[in-house]
Protein backbone atom coordinates (compact mmCIF):
# COMPACT_ATOMS: atom_id res chain seq x y z
CA UNK A 1 0.00 0.00 0.00
CA UNK A 2 1.50 3.57 -0.91
CA UNK A 3 1.64 6.31 1.98
CA UNK A 4 -1.58 8.44 1.94
CA UNK A 5 -1.19 12.00 0.60
CA UNK A 6 -2.65 15.21 1.74
CA UNK A 7 -5.14 16.42 -0.73
CA UNK A 8 -7.04 20.31 0.58
CA UNK A 9 -9.95 21.22 -0.62
CA UNK A 10 -11.71 24.61 0.16
CA UNK A 11 -15.50 26.03 0.02
CA UNK A 12 -15.88 21.80 0.75
CA UNK A 13 -19.22 22.05 1.85
CA UNK A 14 -20.14 24.13 -1.82
CA UNK A 15 -21.74 22.30 -4.44
CA UNK A 16 -18.72 21.77 -6.85
CA UNK A 17 -16.79 19.73 -3.12
CA UNK A 18 -20.55 17.89 -3.24
CA UNK A 19 -18.89 15.81 -6.04
CA UNK A 20 -15.59 16.38 -5.96
CA UNK A 21 -14.80 15.12 -2.64
CA UNK A 22 -16.64 12.04 -2.88
CA UNK A 23 -14.59 11.02 -6.23
CA UNK A 24 -11.39 12.06 -5.14
CA UNK A 25 -12.30 10.03 -2.16
CA UNK A 26 -13.08 6.81 -4.21
CA UNK A 27 -9.71 6.99 -6.40
CA UNK A 28 -11.12 9.01 -9.51
CA UNK A 29 -8.20 11.40 -9.23
CA UNK A 30 -4.87 9.40 -8.07
CA UNK A 31 -6.21 6.22 -8.76
CA UNK A 32 -7.33 2.91 -6.67
CA UNK A 33 -4.48 2.41 -5.39
CA UNK A 34 -3.44 5.64 -3.98
CA UNK A 35 -4.86 6.49 0.05
CA UNK A 36 -5.65 9.92 0.66
CA UNK A 37 -6.10 12.09 3.75
CA UNK A 38 -8.66 14.96 2.92
CA UNK A 39 -8.35 18.12 4.24
CA UNK A 40 -11.88 20.63 3.90
CA UNK A 41 -11.63 24.24 4.56
CA UNK A 42 -14.47 26.13 4.89
CA UNK A 43 -15.78 30.01 6.48
CA UNK A 44 -17.34 29.66 9.88
CA UNK A 45 -20.75 29.83 9.32
CA UNK A 46 -20.92 26.81 6.81
CA UNK A 47 -18.99 24.42 9.47
CA UNK A 48 -22.59 22.50 10.13
CA UNK A 49 -23.12 22.36 6.86
CA UNK A 50 -19.42 20.76 6.12
CA UNK A 51 -20.01 18.65 9.37
CA UNK A 52 -22.92 16.86 7.48
CA UNK A 53 -20.74 16.44 4.20
CA UNK A 54 -17.65 14.89 6.35
CA UNK A 55 -20.90 12.32 8.33
CA UNK A 56 -21.61 11.40 4.46
CA UNK A 57 -18.05 10.41 3.72
CA UNK A 58 -17.60 8.80 6.77
CA UNK A 59 -20.48 6.61 5.97
CA UNK A 60 -19.35 5.92 2.29
CA UNK A 61 -17.22 3.77 3.76
CA UNK A 62 -14.26 4.23 1.12
CA UNK A 63 -10.99 2.15 1.67
CA UNK A 64 -8.65 4.57 0.30
CA UNK A 65 -9.73 7.60 2.65
CA UNK A 66 -7.29 7.32 5.61
CA UNK A 67 -8.65 10.23 7.49
CA UNK A 68 -10.72 13.70 7.08
CA UNK A 69 -9.67 17.00 8.33
CA UNK A 70 -12.73 19.73 8.85
CA UNK A 71 -11.68 23.11 9.54
CA UNK A 72 -12.13 26.96 9.35
CA UNK A 73 -8.76 27.94 9.23
CA UNK A 74 -6.18 27.80 6.46
CA UNK A 75 -3.37 26.74 7.85
CA UNK A 76 -4.83 23.50 9.66
CA UNK A 77 -6.42 23.05 5.85
CA UNK A 78 -3.22 23.61 3.72
CA UNK A 79 -0.84 21.61 6.94
CA UNK A 80 1.44 19.37 4.62
CA UNK A 81 -0.90 19.40 1.82
CA UNK A 82 0.41 17.70 -1.32
CA UNK A 83 -2.84 18.80 -3.63
CA UNK A 84 -4.86 21.74 -2.96
CA UNK A 85 -7.72 22.61 -4.71
CA UNK A 86 -9.22 25.88 -4.12
CA UNK A 87 -12.88 25.66 -5.19
CA UNK A 88 -14.20 28.11 -2.48
CA UNK A 89 -14.85 32.07 -3.51
CA UNK A 90 -17.11 34.71 -2.89
CA UNK A 91 -19.96 34.39 -5.63
CA UNK A 92 -21.38 37.49 -7.46
CA UNK A 93 -24.25 38.81 -5.22
CA UNK A 94 -26.24 41.88 -6.32
CA UNK A 95 -25.00 45.06 -7.57
CA UNK A 96 -21.47 43.42 -7.23
CA UNK A 97 -18.97 45.16 -10.27
CA UNK A 98 -16.60 42.52 -11.70
CA UNK A 99 -13.89 45.11 -10.17
CA UNK A 100 -15.88 44.19 -6.68
CA UNK A 101 -15.93 40.63 -7.27
CA UNK A 102 -12.06 40.60 -8.24
CA UNK A 103 -11.25 42.56 -4.91
CA UNK A 104 -13.68 39.69 -2.34
CA UNK A 105 -11.94 37.66 -3.98
CA UNK A 106 -8.45 39.21 -3.78
CA UNK A 107 -8.77 39.35 -0.02
CA UNK A 108 -9.84 35.46 0.00
CA UNK A 109 -7.05 34.33 -2.52
CA UNK A 110 -3.99 36.28 -1.17
CA UNK A 111 -4.87 34.91 2.55
CA UNK A 112 -4.88 31.45 1.24
CA UNK A 113 -2.06 31.65 -0.88
CA UNK A 114 0.05 33.37 2.60
CA UNK A 115 -1.43 29.71 4.66
CA UNK A 116 0.24 27.40 1.56
CA UNK A 117 3.53 29.21 1.83
CA UNK A 118 3.73 28.49 5.13
CA UNK A 119 2.37 25.13 5.87
CA UNK A 120 1.90 23.22 2.30
CA UNK A 121 4.21 20.49 0.92
CA UNK A 122 7.19 22.26 -0.74
CA UNK A 123 5.96 20.14 -4.14
CA UNK A 124 2.06 21.30 -3.54
CA UNK A 125 0.30 21.00 -6.50
CA UNK A 126 -2.78 23.96 -6.85
CA UNK A 127 -5.61 24.33 -8.86
CA UNK A 128 -7.54 26.99 -8.49
CA UNK A 129 -11.03 26.64 -9.64
CA UNK A 130 -13.04 29.46 -7.79
CA UNK A 131 -13.64 32.60 -10.19
CA UNK A 132 -12.18 34.52 -11.70
CA UNK A 133 -10.07 31.25 -11.55
CA UNK A 134 -7.07 33.12 -13.21
CA UNK A 135 -6.19 36.23 -11.44
CA UNK A 136 -6.78 34.20 -7.79
CA UNK A 137 -4.54 31.51 -8.93
CA UNK A 138 -2.03 34.92 -9.47
CA UNK A 139 -3.01 36.37 -6.18
CA UNK A 140 -2.52 33.28 -4.23
CA UNK A 141 1.30 32.60 -6.20
CA UNK A 142 2.02 36.33 -5.37
CA UNK A 143 1.54 35.34 -1.78
CA UNK A 144 3.44 32.82 -1.75
CA UNK A 145 7.26 33.86 -2.20
CA UNK A 146 8.99 30.59 -1.09
CA UNK A 147 6.88 28.06 -3.46
CA UNK A 148 7.31 28.12 -7.22
CA UNK A 149 5.04 30.18 -9.14
CA UNK A 150 4.33 27.57 -11.62
CA UNK A 151 2.63 25.32 -8.83
CA UNK A 152 -0.13 27.67 -9.05
CA UNK A 153 -2.60 26.76 -11.74
CA UNK A 154 -6.17 27.57 -12.53
CA UNK A 155 -8.66 25.48 -14.43
CA UNK A 156 -9.80 25.76 -17.97
CA UNK A 157 -10.04 22.16 -18.21
CA UNK A 158 -14.23 22.55 -18.06
CA UNK A 159 -14.16 24.87 -21.01
CA UNK A 160 -11.59 22.34 -22.84
CA UNK A 161 -13.34 19.14 -22.57
CA UNK A 162 -16.86 21.17 -23.25
CA UNK A 163 -15.03 22.26 -26.47
CA UNK A 164 -14.40 18.46 -27.34
CA UNK A 165 -17.81 17.47 -26.71
CA UNK A 166 -19.24 19.90 -29.25
CA UNK A 167 -16.84 18.96 -31.88
CA UNK A 168 -17.39 15.64 -31.04
CA UNK A 169 -21.29 15.61 -31.53
CA UNK A 170 -20.72 18.15 -34.97
CA UNK A 171 -18.91 16.15 -36.62
CA UNK A 172 -20.40 12.75 -35.48
CA UNK A 173 -17.82 10.97 -33.44
CA UNK A 174 -16.51 10.58 -30.08
CA UNK A 175 -14.56 12.78 -27.89
CA UNK A 176 -11.58 10.20 -27.73
CA UNK A 177 -11.03 10.76 -31.97
CA UNK A 178 -10.93 14.38 -30.76
CA UNK A 179 -6.72 15.47 -30.61
CA UNK A 180 -5.43 18.94 -30.08
CA UNK A 181 -8.12 20.81 -28.57
CA UNK A 182 -6.69 24.12 -27.31
CA UNK A 183 -8.17 26.95 -24.49
CA UNK A 184 -6.35 29.40 -24.83
CA UNK A 185 -6.16 32.51 -22.09
CA UNK A 186 -8.92 33.21 -19.66
CA UNK A 187 -11.82 30.80 -18.25
CA UNK A 188 -14.16 33.70 -19.06
CA UNK A 189 -16.15 34.57 -22.13
CA UNK A 190 -12.96 36.23 -24.27
CA UNK A 191 -11.44 32.28 -23.60
CA UNK A 192 -10.21 31.07 -27.01
CA UNK A 193 -11.25 27.62 -27.71
CA UNK A 194 -9.14 27.18 -30.61
CA UNK A 195 -9.77 23.89 -33.46
CA UNK A 196 -6.71 24.75 -35.80
CA UNK A 197 -4.35 22.14 -34.63
CA UNK A 198 -6.55 19.36 -33.88
CA UNK A 199 -7.94 16.38 -35.58
CA UNK A 200 -11.16 14.09 -35.37
CA UNK A 201 -10.09 10.43 -36.06
CA UNK A 202 -7.22 11.67 -37.60
CA UNK A 203 -8.23 14.57 -39.72
CA UNK A 204 -8.14 17.90 -39.75
CA UNK A 205 -11.03 19.20 -37.74
CA UNK A 206 -10.87 22.57 -39.73
CA UNK A 207 -11.54 20.85 -42.69
CA UNK A 208 -14.49 18.83 -41.41
CA UNK A 209 -16.62 22.01 -40.25
CA UNK A 210 -17.77 25.21 -41.87
CA UNK A 211 -15.80 28.33 -40.90
CA UNK A 212 -18.99 30.32 -40.36
CA UNK A 213 -20.30 26.84 -37.83
CA UNK A 214 -16.54 27.48 -35.99
CA UNK A 215 -16.50 31.11 -35.62
CA UNK A 216 -20.42 32.12 -35.19
CA UNK A 217 -21.55 29.14 -33.50
CA UNK A 218 -18.78 26.63 -31.37
CA UNK A 219 -16.85 29.40 -30.03
CA UNK A 220 -19.29 31.87 -28.51
CA UNK A 221 -21.19 28.42 -27.30
CA UNK A 222 -17.90 27.38 -25.38
CA UNK A 223 -17.13 30.28 -24.22
CA UNK A 224 -20.70 30.91 -23.05
CA UNK A 225 -21.58 27.82 -21.50
CA UNK A 226 -21.18 28.78 -17.63
CA UNK A 227 -24.06 30.80 -18.37
CA UNK A 228 -26.63 28.61 -20.25
CA UNK A 229 -25.68 25.46 -17.27
CA UNK A 230 -26.55 28.68 -14.65
CA UNK A 231 -30.11 29.76 -16.91
CA UNK A 232 -31.01 25.76 -17.50
CA UNK A 233 -30.00 24.35 -14.08
CA UNK A 234 -30.68 27.32 -12.03
CA UNK A 235 -26.64 27.13 -10.40
CA UNK A 236 -23.60 27.28 -11.96
CA UNK A 237 -22.00 23.98 -13.21
CA UNK A 238 -21.35 21.82 -10.35
CA UNK A 239 -20.74 17.81 -10.82
CA UNK A 240 -18.67 19.11 -14.75
CA UNK A 241 -16.49 20.98 -12.82
CA UNK A 242 -15.09 18.84 -10.16
CA UNK A 243 -15.34 16.07 -13.06
CA UNK A 244 -12.62 18.54 -14.89
CA UNK A 245 -10.86 19.30 -11.92
CA UNK A 246 -10.06 15.80 -11.62
CA UNK A 247 -9.00 15.46 -14.96
CA UNK A 248 -6.66 18.45 -14.54
CA UNK A 249 -4.94 17.00 -11.21
CA UNK A 250 -4.71 13.46 -12.58
CA UNK A 251 -3.03 14.45 -15.49
CA UNK A 252 -0.65 16.58 -14.11
CA UNK A 253 0.12 14.30 -11.24
CA UNK A 254 0.35 11.36 -13.56
CA UNK A 255 0.72 12.02 -17.09
CA UNK A 256 -1.63 13.35 -19.84
CA UNK A 257 -2.81 11.60 -22.90
CA UNK A 258 -1.74 14.21 -25.57
CA UNK A 259 -2.09 18.09 -25.72
CA UNK A 260 -4.50 19.74 -22.54
CA UNK A 261 -5.21 22.95 -21.59
CA UNK A 262 -4.19 24.39 -18.38
CA UNK A 263 -3.46 27.98 -16.73
CA UNK A 264 -0.32 28.82 -16.19
CA UNK A 265 1.95 31.21 -15.27
CA UNK A 266 2.54 32.73 -19.14
CA UNK A 267 6.33 32.56 -19.52
CA UNK A 268 6.54 34.93 -22.71
CA UNK A 269 5.72 31.63 -24.74
CA UNK A 270 3.29 33.08 -28.42
CA UNK A 271 3.95 36.12 -27.32
CA UNK A 272 2.58 36.42 -23.79
CA UNK A 273 4.62 37.58 -21.53
CA UNK A 274 5.18 36.84 -17.88
CA UNK A 275 2.83 38.59 -15.00
CA UNK A 276 -0.66 36.83 -15.48
CA UNK A 277 -1.95 32.92 -15.74
CA UNK A 278 -2.93 32.38 -19.20
CA UNK A 279 -4.23 28.79 -20.37
CA UNK A 280 -2.01 27.16 -22.84
CA UNK A 281 -2.04 23.84 -24.72
CA UNK A 282 0.32 21.33 -22.35
CA UNK A 283 1.32 17.72 -22.06
CA UNK A 284 2.21 16.86 -18.71
CA UNK A 285 4.77 13.88 -17.31
CA UNK A 286 6.19 12.57 -14.24
CA UNK A 287 4.20 15.28 -12.35
CA UNK A 288 5.32 18.32 -14.63
CA UNK A 289 3.65 19.95 -17.40
CA UNK A 290 4.84 21.23 -20.49
CA UNK A 291 3.72 23.86 -22.83
CA UNK A 292 3.47 22.82 -26.69
CA UNK A 293 5.58 25.07 -28.31
CA UNK A 294 5.99 25.76 -32.15
CA UNK A 295 2.20 26.02 -33.53
CA UNK A 296 1.49 28.52 -36.11
CA UNK A 297 -1.04 30.87 -35.75
CA UNK A 298 -2.68 32.49 -38.19
CA UNK A 299 -4.00 36.30 -37.99
CA UNK A 300 -7.17 35.12 -36.29
CA UNK A 301 -5.95 33.18 -33.74
CA UNK A 302 -3.24 35.74 -32.70
CA UNK A 303 -6.30 38.02 -32.31
CA UNK A 304 -8.41 36.13 -30.39
CA UNK A 305 -5.51 35.24 -27.88
CA UNK A 306 -4.13 39.21 -27.36
CA UNK A 307 -7.94 40.01 -26.45
CA UNK A 308 -8.25 37.45 -23.84
CA UNK A 309 -4.55 38.37 -22.85
CA UNK A 310 -6.08 42.27 -22.61
CA UNK A 311 -8.55 40.61 -20.41
CA UNK A 312 -6.09 39.17 -18.10
CA UNK A 313 -4.24 42.26 -17.24
CA UNK A 314 -6.82 44.37 -17.18
CA UNK A 315 -7.85 42.18 -14.09
CA UNK A 316 -4.34 42.25 -13.03
CA UNK A 317 -4.41 46.04 -12.99
CA UNK A 318 -7.25 45.86 -10.70
CA UNK A 319 -5.77 43.68 -7.94
CA UNK A 320 -2.24 44.75 -8.68
CA UNK A 321 -2.00 46.37 -4.55
CA UNK A 322 -2.83 42.63 -3.29
CA UNK A 323 -0.14 41.33 -5.38
CA UNK A 324 2.53 41.54 -2.30
N1 LIG B 1 -12.91 27.34 -13.34
C1 LIG B 1 -14.06 26.78 -13.69
O1 LIG B 1 -14.15 26.15 -14.76
C2 LIG B 1 -15.30 26.86 -12.83
C3 LIG B 1 -15.33 27.64 -11.71
N2 LIG B 1 -16.46 27.71 -10.91
C4 LIG B 1 -16.37 28.53 -9.70
O2 LIG B 1 -16.14 27.68 -8.57
C5 LIG B 1 -16.54 28.34 -7.39
C6 LIG B 1 -17.32 27.39 -6.49
O3 LIG B 1 -18.52 27.01 -7.10
P1 LIG B 1 -19.66 26.25 -6.27
O4 LIG B 1 -19.11 25.10 -5.53
O5 LIG B 1 -20.78 26.03 -7.22
O6 LIG B 1 -20.07 27.41 -5.25
P2 LIG B 1 -20.82 27.29 -3.87
O7 LIG B 1 -21.25 28.69 -3.54
O8 LIG B 1 -21.83 26.18 -3.88
O9 LIG B 1 -19.67 26.84 -2.86
C7 LIG B 1 -18.59 27.67 -2.55
C8 LIG B 1 -18.23 27.39 -1.11
O10 LIG B 1 -17.05 28.12 -0.81
C9 LIG B 1 -17.15 28.53 0.51
N3 LIG B 1 -16.19 29.61 0.76
C10 LIG B 1 -16.34 30.94 0.51
N4 LIG B 1 -15.26 31.61 0.91
C11 LIG B 1 -14.40 30.71 1.41
C12 LIG B 1 -13.12 30.81 2.01
N5 LIG B 1 -12.52 31.98 2.18
N6 LIG B 1 -12.52 29.67 2.42
C13 LIG B 1 -13.14 28.48 2.28
N7 LIG B 1 -14.36 28.33 1.75
C14 LIG B 1 -14.97 29.43 1.31
C15 LIG B 1 -18.61 28.92 0.70
O11 LIG B 1 -18.99 28.91 2.07
C16 LIG B 1 -19.30 27.82 -0.11
O12 LIG B 1 -19.66 26.73 0.70
C17 LIG B 1 -17.30 29.57 -7.87
O13 LIG B 1 -16.42 30.69 -7.80
C18 LIG B 1 -17.63 29.25 -9.30
O14 LIG B 1 -17.83 30.43 -10.05
C19 LIG B 1 -17.57 26.98 -11.22
C20 LIG B 1 -17.59 26.18 -12.35
C21 LIG B 1 -16.48 26.09 -13.24
O1 LIG C 1 -20.06 30.50 -15.37
C1 LIG C 1 -19.97 30.33 -14.15
O2 LIG C 1 -20.31 31.16 -13.28
C2 LIG C 1 -19.38 29.04 -13.66
C3 LIG C 1 -18.23 28.69 -14.52
O3 LIG C 1 -17.15 29.22 -14.36
C4 LIG C 1 -18.44 27.77 -15.62
O4 LIG C 1 -19.43 27.02 -15.62
O5 LIG C 1 -17.60 27.76 -16.52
Amino acid sequence: MKDPVRIAITGAAGQISYSLAFRIASGDMLGKDQPVILQLLEITPAMEALKGVVMELNDCAFPLVQDIVATDDANVAFKDADFALLVGARPRGPGMERKDLLEANAAIFSVQGKALNDNASRDVKVLVVGNPANTNALIASCNAPDLDPGQFTAMTRLDHNRALTQLAQKTGKHVTDVEGMIIWGNHSATQYPDIAHCTVAGKPAAELVERDWYENTFIPDVQQRGAAIIKARGASSAASAASSAIDHMRDWALGSDGIVSMAIPADGSYGVEPGIIYSYPVKCQGGKYEIVQGLELDDFSKQKMKATEDELRQERAAVEHLLG
